[in-house]
């Protein structure tokens, strides 16, 4: 019997989200993974006996003992990337949204009409998002077909589940990056097409037991840019593109002001942002918009009405000086949130640093709140800051369930896909330092604050190794 054919049991500490606020710590737990990537059972405080005898009752699996340093979580979900930005990640933070547009995205974005080069750096940002413990991911990739095509192949090839989109802009760009509407619709369903017949869902065929509905890895998502860069036209064939496949949208939100001006004289005979979007159907419940800054209450009872969750990108919203988003008048209001990086407006491509910035946003909200509570009251006169729990729980199930992968990936509830990052605090030459002091808990805060891709011996997508610190025969 060879590896890939047995199932592997992980014996140890275990930490997952099973609510908002709800974060369970296993400490002496029992995970089991199919070999077809499925949880099998997940077991929480074995007895004694069965822990001196793992290898005999598991004689035909592997079995995998952890180290007091090492724990278990989900895969983190980053629910907003832009895939050719990643080449300037790190630079050109000097401009606000429409001049950083102009200035540095347009041009980088329009070189991906080279397939050579656009191979080259959907390889390199690929691997890097893994080894950051990325296990999925929503991207934006260009306007380019074969360049986005090239992503989804680069994606299978290194096992990350992914939303991929086509980005779909027909006005407001510059001459050398913009595209005919008819172009604009004809290659997004000839894309869609590729996405899907390369990857037949197995939902309808699969006769695994014990198991969830199989899933694509790869999905194809309708990406009209924004407002901005959209006809009407375009805006109406997208969401009929969108129905006719059943398929998830995303796009950008409110993000800027003079961006929300500027969107209200496009579309005068809308309300405002939010409306507009709701005028051509793009608000469905597999909706995922970006940002969701600047909303009015009626904004925001709008998406919770549609279903629609907000991808919130606090890097970037403070690198591009764009305002702070109040994720907590999000939640209070009912509307879904996840965590996304948002590279390169965004300049780390780790969600990781996303939970330290929402932590960050979420105390200067209440700064702000503190500061100026007359004009802040009838939001929250309670303000609290987002929580450890709550935040990790927006960077692993917040965001399946933004992605309406609630069922498949997010923590580890039997039958779900074994999405998942090996955790070592203790690892040589890391970024942690463990002291006498610390517990499981102040071990696991210390990991989140401070921890980066050498604490992450492994990481896995549907039970493959994907990535990971240590060598390959370790775990
Ligand atoms: O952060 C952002 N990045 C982008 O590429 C973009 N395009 C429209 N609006 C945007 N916001
Ligand atoms: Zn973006």
């Amino acid at each position: 019997m060879n590896n890939e054919t047995l199932a592997t049991v992980y014996h140890g500490i275990i930490i997952h989200s099973l609510d908002i606020g709800n974060l369970e710590f296993i400490r002496n737990g029992l995970l089991a993974v199919h070999p077809d990537g499925h949880i099998a059972f997940l077991e929480r405080d074995v007895g004694q006996l069965v822990k001196e005898h793992l290898f005999i009752i598991f004689s035909y699996s592997q079995v995998v003992t952890l180290s007091e340093h090492q724990f278990l979580i989900p895969g983190f979900i980053d629910t907003h990337a832009h895939a050719p930005q990643y080449v300037y990640a790190g630079t050109g933070l000097d401009l606000p949204l429409l001049n950083w547009l102009s200035t540095y995205t347009f041009p980088r974005e329009s070189a991906f009409s080279s397939p050579t080069y656009a191979l080259d750096v959907y390889k390199r940002v690929i691997s890097r998002f893994l080894r950051n413990g990325t296990t999925t991911c929503a991207w934006f990739a260009t306007i380019h077909l074969e360049a986005t095509k090239l992503l989804v192949d680069v994606i299978r090839a290194n096992g990350q589940r992914a939303f991929v989109g086509k980005v779909n802009m027909d006005t407001c760009g510059p001459d050398y990056y913009v595209e005919k509407i008819d172009d604009s619709v004809e290659s997004t369903r000839d894309f869609i097409q590729y996405v899907l017949d390369s990857e037949p869902d197995t939902s309808k065929s699969s006769n695994s037991s014990n198991t969830a509905k199989p899933t694509r890895l790869v999905t194809p998502i309708i990406t009209p840019r924004f407002a901005v860069s959209c006809t009407a036209p375009l805006l109406d064939s997208l969401s009929t593109l969108a129905s006719e496949h059943d398929l998830p949208i995303q796009s950008h939100l409110s993000e800027n002001p003079s961006e929300c001006e500027l969107v209200q004289s496009l579309f005068p005979h809308c309300r405002d942002y939010t409306s507009v979007y709701d005028h051509y159907k793009l608000l469905t419940p597999r909706t995922i918009m970006a940002h969701g800054i600047h909303l009015s209450s009626e904004e925001i009872a709008i998406l919770r009405d549609r279903g629609t969750g907000i991808s919130h990108c606090p890097n970037s919203n403070f690198a591009l000086q764009s305002g702070v988003c109040d994720v907590r008048r999000l939640l209070n209001a009912g509307v879904k949130v996840g965590l996304g990086t948002d590279v390169a407006g965004g300049y780390a491509p780790s969600i990781l640093d996303a939970v330290r910035q929402a932590m960050t946003a979420s105390k200067a909200c209440k700064i702000q709140y503190l500061a100026r509570a007359e004009e802040r009251v009838e939001r929250d006169p309670d303000y609290n800051v987002l929580t450890i729990p709550e935040v990790f729980y927006l960077a692993t199930m917040g965001g399946a369930k933004l992605l309406n992968l609630e069922d498949v990936v997010g923590n580890f509830v039997p039958g779900k896909e074994f999405d998942a990052l090996l955790v070592d605090v203790g690892v040589a030459d890391g970024p942690i330092d463990v002291f006498d002091h610390d517990t499981t808990e102040s071990l696991f805060e210390k990991f989140l604050y401070l921890g980066d891709e050498r604490s992450l011996r492994a990481v896995w997508v549907k039970g493959r190794r994907v990535a990971g610190s240590s060598n390959s025969d370790e775990f």
